[in-house]
């Protein structure tokens, strides 16, 4: 689904973020993308949403370079990937409800469609009882099931998320993993970026290191370090 071909992202301050990245994810994986601050995790999955454009090199979505897409292209292939962020960034002012159906409300989804499919997707984050409430009426790991709410309420393709749980405690987290983890049963792709070590030992899925801009490490059912 998506693959990198030789990625170097060089930004205009001189800063070679990614170098030389070589990747393949396929439809339906669930991708731990780990690595120290700066190792160029945020950078990589900003090329994927055509955030940033690649130096050198090519990313492909579907076979699609994605750098080579027309503008009206974009919103397009931004529509099949939903983005699940750190610091949640939900509408203060706007319900839970009206939070998701705001991400529906942009594709010109009709009220009618909009009346089903919210509710269904807050069941499906476990929120069906507080549709009416503001966010800072929530819990923190409430907040983050209605970022999730809104990111999948379009059917992506492909869920980024960008330390999901970097803001919540242990058991908040372990929660917000089970949720991940029906999504991508459900056959939602997921590359989940995270400093979480004890998550990542315990899931077993893909693990992409980073360091210094390039792979180190490529591992199946792999944990948060090389084992040595
Ligand atoms: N817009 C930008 N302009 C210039 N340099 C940038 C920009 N964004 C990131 N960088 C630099 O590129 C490098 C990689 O940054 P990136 O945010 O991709 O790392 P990261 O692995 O996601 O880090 P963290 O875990 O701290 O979020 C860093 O040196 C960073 O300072």
């Amino acid at each position: 689904m998506i693959r990198f071909y030789g990625v170097t992202k060089v930004y205009p301050n001189g800063v070679k973020a990614l170098d030389n990245i070589n990747l393949h994810i396929k439809k339906g994986e669930f991708l731990f993308l780990v690595g120290p601050s700066g190792a160029g995790k945020s950078t990589l999955t900003r090329l994927i949403f055509r955030e940033e454009l690649p130096t050198r090199g090519q990313v492909l979505f579907n076979g699609r370079n994605v750098a080579r897409m027309r503008s009206r292209e974009v919103p397009y292939l931004r529509r099949r990937i939903g983005m699940v962020f750190q610091d949640f960034r939900l509408l203060p002012q706007k319900t839970v409800f009206e939070n998701v159906a705001f991400a529906l409300e942009v594709t010109g989804a009709s009220s009618r469609d909009i009346k089903r499919r919210v509710p269904e997707v807050l069941k499906l984050v476990g929120l069906e009882d507080k549709a009416g409430m503001l966010p800072a009426h929530l819990s923190g790991g409430e907040q983050q099931r209605v970022g999730i709410a809104r990111a999948i309420v379009n059917n992506p393709v492909l869920l980024i998320a960008d330390e999901p749980t970097g803001n919540l405690d242990p058991e908040t987290s372990w929660g917000l993993m089970e949720l991940f983890q029906q999504i991508n049963k459900a056959g939602t792709t997921i590359i989940m970026i995270t400093h979480a070590r004890e998550i990542v030992d315990a899931m077993k899925k893909r693990v992409v290191a980073l360091e210094s801009g390039r792979i180190v490490r490529d591992e199946e059912g792999g944990g948060y370090s090389r084992e040595d």
